[in-house]
């Protein structure tokens, strides 16, 4: 997978060069390019910003620099379409479904915004012949769009085929279709079998795998129920057995 992620602030990214990520672009698995904003500004001042029309706080971003480095970015490949990926807190709820969809994209072009964000023409331009996604990571306001882009990125490789290694099944996580969409995992443990006096529940040193499973469920399906009632309400009942509804 190709990913192109043009900003003001490109040094953002440098986490992109360690860790899961990092060892996923030596390996060749993940394939990043970090453009800077200002390389496309023709004054003395690089400027990226102008006045609302119409007036109102902020500034917001011009159009012209936006428009010269996308389609800088697009010319490096010019027989492929990358999916445009705009981080706003006005976008579509990113979720482990979308990130999955995002997986399984060739190449992704993140565009993060500072200040009120980029003039609306651009993505209305790119609009009628790409795919861009306006994506939200949550309802509140960051100073910019980097940490969301950071917040995607890692979500999106850590599902790349060969990034995991083999240790950690994808289909396990929390709200991957299937047995755990829709719940939260439960809690973990590890040695030693007691620390501060309190104990492992026992359950888990029975080496009854299905058992483990029922109670990992129950566990699941609790946490949920405390923290996220609302994903419990959407869950399709087909998928609950009876013991389930017992909870
Ligand atoms: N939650 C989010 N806040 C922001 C702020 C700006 Br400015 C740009 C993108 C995003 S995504």
């Amino acid at each position: 997978m190709r990913i192109d992620i043009i900003s003001i602030f490109p040094e953002y990214f440098a986490p992109l060069d360690v860790s899961l990520i990092g060892k996923a672009r030596e390996r060749g698995i993940l394939d990043v390019h970090l453009h800077q904003l200002r390389d496309w500004t023709h004054d003395v001042h690089h400027t990226v910003d102008d006045t609302p029309y119409g007036g109102g706080p902020g500034m917001v971003m011009k159009p012209d620099p936006w428009g010269e480095a996308i389609d800088d970015v697009l010319a490096a490949d010019p027989a492929a379409r990358p999916r445009i990926v705009v981080p706003t807190p006005s976008g579509v709820p990113f979720t482990q479904k979308l990130a999955m969809e995002y997986a399984a994209e060739p190449w992704l072009l993140f565009t993060p915004a500072r200040y009120e964000g980029i003039d609306s023409r651009v993505m209305a331009e790119y609009g009628s012949r790409l795919r861009v996604d306006e994506v939200s990571i949550g309802d509140y306001v960051l100073a910019g769009g980097e940490v969301a882009v950071l917040v995607m990125v890692e979500a999106v490789g850590r599902l790349l085929p060969g990034v995991l290694g083999n240790a950690r099944s994808v289909a396990d996580d929390s709200f991957a279709p299937g047995a755990m969409e829709n719940l939260l995992e439960g809690p973990v443990y590890t040695k030693p079998p007691r620390w501060r006096e309190r104990e492992v529940p026992e359950i888990l040193l029975s080496g009854h795998h299905g058992k483990i499973a029922r109670w990992r469920r129950d566990e699941a399906l609790r946490r949920t129920a405390k923290n996220r009632p609302e994903l419990l309400a959407a869950l399709d009942p087909q998928s609950l057995d009876k013991h389930d509804r017992r909870l």
